[in-house]
C-alpha cells in the first residue's frame, strides 16, 4: 500500500535572476545540493539586467519543496517569484468553463437564441412553468452549494478556499454522469441566509447538492430546503458518504465473517457524515454502534446542547459506555472515522477485535495511515484516491443525481439511497471480492449506469418520479 502524499513529486520554480551577478549554474547547483533534479528550463522573459525562468524540478526522496526553495533563495542575485506543482498548475484559472451548445454564426442564429425569438420561449415557460425542465438548463444542472464551513477535514476555511473542492465536484459530475454542475460558494454561514440564497437560485437548477456545510446547521438547512423546494436537495457529506460507506461495510463484514446486527461499530466524528452513516447502519439492522466526538463517547447518561448528539445518544451505545476513544474502541469490530486526520493510533487498533475493519475516511488526511497498521488490520479503507478501497461519496453523487434528474424526481428519498448503495455493492462480483477490493473503483464505468437504473426504479416505486425516462 502506498500513498503519494500531498506534495507533487515535480515542482516548478519561477525565478528572477540578476543577469549581472548570478550565473545560471549557481542556481542549478543550489537545487542539486538540496536534493532536487532539474529536468526542464523555460525562459519566460529575458533582458540585459535580469531574466525570468521556470525551472521544473523533480524532488528526490530526501528533499522537499521547502528545502529546495530555501537553498535557491539563498543564492545571491536569485529571487524566487513563485513555486507551483502539477496540482497547482491544474488549478490555474479554475478547473471548469461554460460552453454554448451551438455557435452563433449569423443574425438569424442571434435572433433565435436571443432577442426577439427567445421571448416566445420565455412566454411559453411563463404559461407553463414545468416547461423550464425542457427548455432551459434546469433539466440537467445541479448547484453544488457550500458555505465553506466544513471543507473536507480542513474545517471552516470559508467560501473562497472552498471553491477548488466545489469545482472538483462539478468536474466529477460532468465526467462521470454528464450532469452539468455549477459550484456556488456563499459568503454567509447564517442558516436563514443560506436557505434564502439557495431558494433564490433554485429556478435554474434541477437539483441541489449541498457540500461541506458543518453540523448541526447542515441538518436544518437540508430539511428546510427539502420541504420548501420541489427539486432534490441532497447533502452529499451526509447521504453520499452514508451510501458508499454502507456498500463498502457490507462487503467488509462479509469478508471477515461478521454481520451488521452483531458487529460492534465505533463511529468517530458525529457531524454531518457520522450522523448519516449511523442512521443508515441502524436502518440496515446494526444494533451496537458507539459514537464518539470531541466530548468523548456519546451516552444517554449525559445531555447535550447539540440536538443531534442528544438524538444520537438516545439511539446508540446500548451498553452505555463512557470515556474516550480508548474506551470506545476496545474490542470493537469496526472503526468508522469521519472526524480528523491522525487521531487513531496503532495501539487503538491493537485493542480492537481480531481481524478488525478500519475505515479511516477523513480527508485529505485519514484518521490513521494504512502503512501503520497494515500487518494487524483485516480490511482497511480511506477516502483518498491513492490507496486501495476508496470509500468516497464520488461513488454515489454522480449516479444518484443522474437517476434523479432523468426521472425528474422531486426528492432523493431513503429508498433511492438504499438502491444506490445496493447498486454500488453489486458492481463487485462474489468472485472478485477481496480485502483489497471491497468497493469498486471510481473509474468503473458500470457504477453510474447501475446506480442510475436502480435509483430510477426506486423513485418510481416510491412515487416521487415525475417522468418516465426514455431508455
Ligand atoms: N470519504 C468520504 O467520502 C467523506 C465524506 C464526507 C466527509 N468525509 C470526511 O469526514 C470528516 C468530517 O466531515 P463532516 O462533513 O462530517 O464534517 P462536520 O464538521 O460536520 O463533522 C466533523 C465532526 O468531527 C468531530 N471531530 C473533529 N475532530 C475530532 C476528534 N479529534 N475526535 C473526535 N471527533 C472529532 C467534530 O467535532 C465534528 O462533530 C472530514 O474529514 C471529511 O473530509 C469524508
Ligand atoms: O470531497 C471529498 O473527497 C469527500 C467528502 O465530500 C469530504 O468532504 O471529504
Ligand atoms: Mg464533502
Amino acid at each position: 500500500m502506498q500513498g503519494k502524499g500531498l506534495d507533487g513529486k515535480t515542482i516548478i520554480l519561477r525565478v528572477e535572476l540578476d543577469a549581472r551577478s548570478v550565473g545560471f549554474g549557481a542556481a542549478a547547483a543550489a537545487i542539486e545540493a538540496a536534493g532536487g533534479d532539474m529536468i526542464a528550463i523555460d525562459v519566460i522573459q529575458t533582458g540585459r539586467d535580469r531574466t525570468v525562468r521556470d525551472l521544473t524540478v523533480k524532488i528526490g526522496d530526501s528533499a522537499s519543496t521547502e528545502r529546495i526553495s530555501q537553498s535557491l533563495s539563498a543564492v545571491p542575485g536569485v529571487k524566487l517569484v513563485n513555486v507551483s506543482d502539477r496540482t497547482f498548475l491544474l488549478h490555474l484559472g479554475g478547473k471548469i468553463t461554460i460552453q454554448p451548445k451551438t455557435p452563433i454564426q449569423n443574425r438569424d442564429d442571434l435572433s433565435r437564441v436571443y432577442t426577439p425569438e427567445v421571448a416566445r420561449v420565455c412566454t411559453a415557460i411563463h404559461e407553463d412553468p414545468s416547461k423550464a425542465f425542457t427548455l432551459t438548463i434546469k433539466r440537467n444542472t445541479v448547484a453544488v452549494v457550500s458555505d465553506g464551513s466544513a471543507v473536507l477535514g480542513l474545517g471552516n476555511i470559508g467560501p473562497y478556499a472552498a471553491m477548488p473542492v466545489m469545482e472538483g465536484k462539478a468536474m466529477l459530475f460532468k465526467q462521470f454522469a454528464d450532469v452539468d454542475a455549477f459550484p456556488i460558494c456563499l459568503d454567509t454561514q447564517d442558516t436563514e441566509a443560506i436557505i434564502a440564497a439557495v431558494k433564490g437560485i433554485a429556478p435554474g437548477f434541477g437539483g441541489i447538492n449541498l457540500e461541506d456545510i458543518s453540523a448541526p446547521r447542515c441538518f436544518e438547512i437540508e430539511q428546510r430546503l427539502r420541504d420548501e423546494l420541489d427539486i432534490p436537495v441532497f447533502h452529499d457529506d451526509q447521504h453520499g458518504t452514508a451510501v458508499v460507506l454502507y456498500a463498502g461495510l457490507l462487503n467488509a463484514l462479509k469478508l471477515t465473517g461478521r454481520t451488521l446486527a452483531t458487529a460492534k461499530i465505533v463511529v468517530c466524528g458525529i457531524g454531518a457524515a457520522g450522523t448519516a452513516c449511523t442512521k443508515m447502519l441502524l436502518a440496515g439492522g446494526a444494533r451496537n454502534i458507539v459514537g464518539i466526538d470531541r466530548v468523548g463517547i456519546l451516552t444517554v447518561d449525559k445531555s447535550y446542547a447539540n440536538p443531534m448528539w442528544q438524538w444520537y445518544a438516545e439511539h446508540t451505545n446500548p451498553q452505555r459506555l463512557s470515556g474516550g476513544l480508548t474506551e470506545a474502541i476496545a474490542g470493537a469490530d469496526v472503526f468508522i472515522g469521519v472526524s480528523a486526520g491522525g487521531i487513531l493510533t496503532r495501539a487503538h487498533v491493537t485493542s480492537m477485535a481480531n481481524d478488525p475493519i478500519v475505515f479511516a475516511m477523513a480527508n485529505p488526511e485519514p484518521e490513521i495511515r494504512p502503512e501503520l497498521i497494515e500487518d494487524i488490520v483485516g480490511v482497511f479503507a480511506t477516502g483518498r484516491s491513492d490507496y486501495p478501497n476508496q470509500i468516497n461519496n464520488v461513488l454515489c453523487f454522480p449516479g444518484i443525481f443522474r437517476g434523479a434528474l432523468d426521472c425528474r424526481a422531486t426528492v432523493i428519498n431513503e429508498q433511492m439511497k438504499l438502491a444506490a448503495a445496493e447498486a454500488i455493492a453489486s458492481v463487485i462480483g462474489e468472485d472478485e471480492l477481496s480485502r483489497m477490493y471491497i468497493i469498486p473503483s471510481v473509474f468503473n464505468s458500470r457504477i453510474v449506469e447501475e446506480v442510475r437504473r436502480r435509483v430510477i426504479e426506486a423513485a418510481q416505486s416510491s412515487g416521487v418520479a415525475r417522468r418516465q425516462p426514455r431508455e
